[in-house]
């Protein structure tokens, strides 16, 4: 950038009151600003008040600090009032348009601290969206200093976003919602997931990029569908790539394509997912997993609207929605430096953070109801098929479990336990058999994170169940020598806790 940086500002009652001699030597926000380096080419300075007021603010600011007269400019803007934020963002929005602002030769600046609350908060939305500026502060103690954000709001939402009135977003996913029974896939009757489902409808109409958080199987991939399903992009691909599993020097050119010869191994012309998904939806699942330039792409990528293929000397222009999932801790990857700060802005303007099954209220026996009918329609047809149930004691079983895999792991054991049941009930040992082939794949009884939901006496519980099937098994189903097996002082204490644990080897 050449040539010019312009300095902006509202002009303050600080301000004023510096010029008209009322605060002894204090020269007030603005002037502080001017007294040092750097020197701007123009001072751009806005006033809701009495014009005539701030006519001589001017006047003594150019003797105070130096600065001439035909570099300053002072412009009246009509306020409703100095804290409406939408009169604000207006207002200033358009007379920066009139100046012709943002212009490639300009290097902006806006000063925060003189104006009101509200003021301040404009400039910064301003800053970071429409009119990329640097931003300073005054203070009396410690003079002038830069203002750092670590936020980017994504420049192409922002303005279009704010103009949008709640209420035609409000209407924008009503009509989403009859449009968009993918939705209705997610099986659900916790409110936590329902107020998820309910952001998602919003956020599915506007077009703007959206993470998923959540461990895995919490349905990250179902809710990127759903979203894609009831945006105006539906007709157009869904391309979902998981990230974690592409080799890392192969990540940018699984996204951005490459053209023959572009590295050894390009044996062929490659598109890449960010072009198959031209006019539809990229979901990144994974995203963290990406290598940090891989990373740096992507964010070139969601900034211009263009990808390089790999071995390519010209951008191509793509129209292309990011729904991007991680199960990971982005801002402490962020922190640790695995993950680029700006890349995590861009991507979380959407928000969604799905639950854990064990924190979802009810869900594990709809979605257990719910594919366990799926599981006996699949079947049926088959020479061997029986309709499946769970007897009372299965469900205790499944229903009190953690579920660290979650909708995924209660899926796949379901599948396991109607497979393994000999007869048409499932018994709570089908279930608790079902269940120990995944928990041995890595049991972390002694390791589960103190985090919310909790449950000790839950846990105790699994272990009991585990040991009480095993000694059921071991001795061929005789509850005494059960009972023995696991120091028991008789067989009715053991009778007991099977029955408290929901463990019933006879039904
Ligand atoms: N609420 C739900 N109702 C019905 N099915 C669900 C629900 N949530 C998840 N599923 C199903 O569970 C399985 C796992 O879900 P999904 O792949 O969306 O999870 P994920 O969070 O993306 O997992 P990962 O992080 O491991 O990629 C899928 O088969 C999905 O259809």
């Amino acid at each position: 950038m050449s040539g010019q940086s312009w300095l902006i500002a509202w002009i303050g009652k600080t301000d004023h009151e510096a010029a008209e001699g009322k605060l002894g030597k204090d020269v007030g926000p603005i002037a502080t600003a001017l007294t040092g380096e750097p020197r701007y080419s123009r001072i751009y300075l806005l006033t809701n008040y009495d014009f005539a007021r701030s006519k001589r603010f001017c006047a003594w600011l150019e003797k105070t600090t130096g600065y001439d007269s035909k570099q300053v400019d002072l412009y009246q803007v009509d306020l409703e009032s100095p804290i409406d934020y939408a009169g604000i963002y207006a207002a200033v929005s358009a007379n920066l348009k009139g100046a012709g602002l943002p212009r490639e030769d300009v290097e902006l600046t806006f000063h925060l601290s003189p104006g009101t609350p509200a003021m301040a908060a404009i400039w910064i939305i301003l800053s970071k969206t429409r009119f990329p500026a640097k931003l300073i502060q005054t203070s009396r103690e410690r003079g002038l200093e830069p203002v750092n954000f670590f936020f980017d709001l994504a420049s192409d939402f922002l303005p279009e976003f704010l103009q949008r009135s709640g209420e035609r977003i409000t209407r924008l996913a009503e009509g989403a919602k009859e449009l968009a029974p993918a939705f209705d896939k997610i099986i659900h009757r916790s409110t936590a997931i329902r107020q998820q489902i309910e952001l998602a409808r919003r956020i599915a109409v506007l077009d703007v990029p959206v993470l998923v958080l959540g461990e895995t199987g919490t349905g990250k991939e179902l809710f990127a569908e759903a979203i894609h399903a009831a945006s105006p992009r539906s007709a157009k691909p869904f391309i979902a790539v998981n990230c974690g599993a592409i080799a890392p020097e192969l990540a940018s050119s699984e996204l951005f394509g490459h053209k023959r010869g572009a590295f050894t191994s390009a044996v062929a012309d490659r598109k890449g997912h960010f072009r198959e998904a031209d006019g539809g939806t990229l979901f990144l699942d994974e995203v963290g997993d990406l290598p940090l330039d891989t990373q740096v792409r992507l964010l070139r990528a969601l900034q211009t609207g263009e990808v390089t293929l790999l071995g390519a000397s010209k951008p191509v222009k793509v129209n292309v929605r990011i729904v991007a999932a991680t199960h990971r801790d982005l801002a402490s990857d962020v922190a640790a430096g695995r993950f680029r700060e700006d890349l995590f802005h861009r991507l979380a303007v959407g928000i969604l953070r799905l639950p854990p099954l064990r924190e979802r209220d009810q869900d594990a026996a709809m979605l257990i109801e719910h594919f366990l009918a799926q599981i006996n329609a699949d079947a049926k047809g088959r020479p061997e098929a029986q309709e499946k149930k769970l007897s009372e004691g299965a469900k205790k079983v499944l229903q009190s479990y953690e579920w660290p895999g979650n909708i995924r792991e209660l899926y796949h054991t379901l599948v396991r336990a109607a497979i393994w049941s000999k007869g048409p009930s499932i018994s709570a040992e089908d279930a608790q058999a079902a269940l120990l082939q995944i928990r041995r794949q890595g049991d972390t009884v002694l390791g589960r994170p103190l985090t919310q939901g909790f449950d000790l006496k839950r846990i105790l519980d699994e272990v009991a169940r585990d040991y009480i099937a095993r000694a059921l098994k071991q001795s061929g189903d005789r509850k005494t020598v059960a009972a023995e097996l696991l120091g028991f002082p008789n067989y009715q204490t053991f009778g007991n806790w099977m029955k408290r644990l929901g463990v019933d080897s006879t039904d």
